[in-house]
């Protein structure tokens, strides 16, 4: 889903080595089906835009199998991320660079500062969606995505928009939770193995013996973003100069001493603003 830009493929911490150490390398998939964005491409845009098509051309994702980020990101579509983004360069957020730089000898300046990221909306295109969401550094992140609504700055909460989305926690990953959701989600599960199941009921059992109906998806086609400009610079590009309105113009201030804009020098020893009118307050009041 990401990769850090700028350190070798081959670096003990980038996502290509983790990717091969734990998950390829104990599978039965030719290389050149493994599709890793890469983070020294040429043109990083070009690679972005390429990883795109590429999952276009593949019929779309099947399964993206994420974890989070202790800001709630998903893969690394930090706090502000567009709901709408697809893949491109992301800057990290120092929150990720403090708490990746446990992989990098504890030292910030070892963690690379950007990262190639699919986008919000491309974890939301795939079919299904399973989150790992462990310890409580993390339980705070889970609390604003699972209790809170759907919010840019916390991108995991997006999910709540996907159809088969399935978040799987420790115990210490609900601290934040409350007890009431806790609960909740712990009943799912008991029906479902009250009735001879695993934590959710197959969907066999929802649909009886019949065929699955298929849910209808309207197509709609969302707008292709080629970066490095978003619709909505393009937009701004696209309007005349001349339709702005016309700011008035500061004139130049001419330096100058205070004093010398007072037109009698002996109200320069007034120590209050508005004498005059403390004056007719005063007759006023003695009247
Ligand atoms: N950008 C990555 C995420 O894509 C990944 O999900 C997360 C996993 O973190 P952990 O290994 O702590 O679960 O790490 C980083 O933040």
């Amino acid at each position: 889903m990401d990769e850090y830009v700028g350190i070798p493929r081959d670096h003990s911490e980038s996502y290509h080595t983790f990717m091969w150490k734990n998950f390829f390398s104990h599978v039965n998939i030719h290389p050149s089906n493994v599709h890793i964005l890469n983070g020294n491409a040429p043109s990083l845009e070009a690679e972005c835009v390429a990883y795109e098509d590429a999952i276009k051309r593949a019929g779309g994702i099947d399964l993206f199998l994420a974890g989070i980020g202790e800001d709630g990101h998903i893969a690394f579509n930090e706090p502000g991320s567009s709901l709408a983004s697809r893949t491109r360069v992301k800057t990290l957020a120092y929150d990720t660079i403090l708490a990746n730089s446990r992989f990098f000898d504890n030292d910030i300046s070892k963690v690379p500062r950007m990262a190639l990221t699919v986008g919000v909306q491309t974890v939301l295109e795939a079919r299904e969606v399973v989150v790992i969401i462990l310890g409580q550094r993390k339980s705070l992140a889970l609390q604003k995505c699972i209790e809170e609504g759907v919010n840019h700055m916390w991108t995991l909460s997006s999910l709540q928009l996907h159809p088969h989305p399935m978040i799987v926690v420790d115990e210490d990953a609900t601290a934040e939770l409350k007890v009431k959701t806790v609960k909740y989600f712990k009943s799912i599960e008991k029906v479902a193995m009250d009735a001879g199941f695993e934590q959710i009921l197959p969907s066999k059992v929802r649909t009886g013996n019949g065929p699955i109906p298929q849910t209808k998806v309207e197509e709609v086609s969302s707008p292709t973003i080629h970066a490095p400009q978003p619709t909505t610079s393009r937009l701004l590009r696209a309007t005349p100069a001349t339709e702005y309105p016309i700011r008035s113009v500061s004139p130049d201030l001419v330096p100058d001493r205070m004093a010398s804009r007072i037109p009698e020098p002996h109200l320069t020893d007034r120590l209050t603003p508005n004498p005059e009118q403390q004056a007719v307050q005063q007759n006023a009041i003695t009247a």
